[in-house]
């Protein structure tokens, strides 16, 4: 069987909730790592307009500023872009976790920064190719980029998604690969390396007693998922697909809730035995 096969629909917050007290319960520090769209910000047709509820910005302040928790933003963005969008946590990933920030230094995986230019390639290619498609997007964040068809009329989207992939397949060969996530097409070395990578090192600087949590949306965020359970907990937000978190919450109004939480009676928690 394979992992996808054994992946079940997670449950309700709520009921995964005194699993979550217990680990907390005594435990030295609490590893918080978040997504961004979807999460952090409700998902709109822009990308360019995305923002964090003001919920979720105070909620990451606060956890941001308590000494016990290790606060991260994991995103498929750009590290610049999304370090914009939200201000706190020391820690920050972007691209998928191609690159990470931890105490004011970035590490970029090195297979990736040289693959950039054929990132830059088949954007610059696409450009062209994807020319006719009306309200298409193109997204280049270097180490990846990323097309939108959230805005393209549906009956277009399948023949742009064709070019899209062919227009990898011809630049990028071997060295680039596709993967789909929410109504966007993500172009990107063909490395394994993925969120689940940055969290696992991002959780290596914390104490063995350490929770990890990870909340996020989509399907690069299902490797995070795997590198936190069963020790810590994954929340998948929205949806109740098949997943390898063992946790959901609806919506990233539902996500504040959780993370103020999380910053009052889970800080209590910590060291608290
Ligand atoms: O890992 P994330 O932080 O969730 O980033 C994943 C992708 O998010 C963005 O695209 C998604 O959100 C957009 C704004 O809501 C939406 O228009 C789009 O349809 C979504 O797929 C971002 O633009 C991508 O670069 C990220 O890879």
């Amino acid at each position: 069987m394979s992992v996808a096969d054994a992946r079940e629909t997670p449950a309700p917050l709520s009921d995964v909730r005194p699993r979550l007290r217990s680990r907390l319960t005594g435990a030295s520090r609490l590893v918080c790592c978040l997504d961004f769209d979807g999460t952090l910000a409700p998902i709109v047709d822009d990308p360019e307009a995305a923002t964090a509820t003001a919920a979720n910005e105070a909620a990451v302040a606060t956890l941001s500023a308590e000494p016990s928790v290790t606060t991260a933003v994991v995103s498929g963005r750009a590290l610049a872009d999304v370090r914009e969008r939200i201000d706190g946590p020391s820690t920050y990933a972007g691209n998928h976790g191609l690159e990470l920030e931890r105490e004011d230094s970035v590490a970029v995986h090195p297979v990736a920064s040289k693959r950039a230019a054929r990132i830059e390639a088949v954007c610059t290619t696409l450009e062209d190719r994807l020319a006719d498609v009306p309200n298409v997007r193109i997204e280049n964040k270097r180490l990846t980029g990323t097309v939108h068809f959230r805005s393209v009329p549906e009956d277009v989207r399948p023949e742009a998604r064709r070019r899209t992939r062919e227009t990898v397949e011809r630049l990028g060969g071997d060295a680039l690969e596709v993967s789909s996530g929410k109504r966007i097409l993500e172009i990107e070395p063909s490395i394994p390396w993925g969120k689940g990578n940055a969290v696992a090192l991002i959780a290596a600087d914390a104490p063995d007693d350490a929770v990890p949590i990870y909340v996020g949306d989509d399907v690069t965020d299902e490797s995070a998922f795997e590198t936190v359970e069963p020790e810590g907990i994954g929340v998948r937000v929205g949806g109740d697909e098949p997943s390898a978190a063992s946790a959901r919450l609806e919506s990233p109004d539902a996500v504040a809730t959780f993370l103020e939480w999380l910053g009052s009676t889970g800080v209590e928690l910590l060291d608290s035995e």
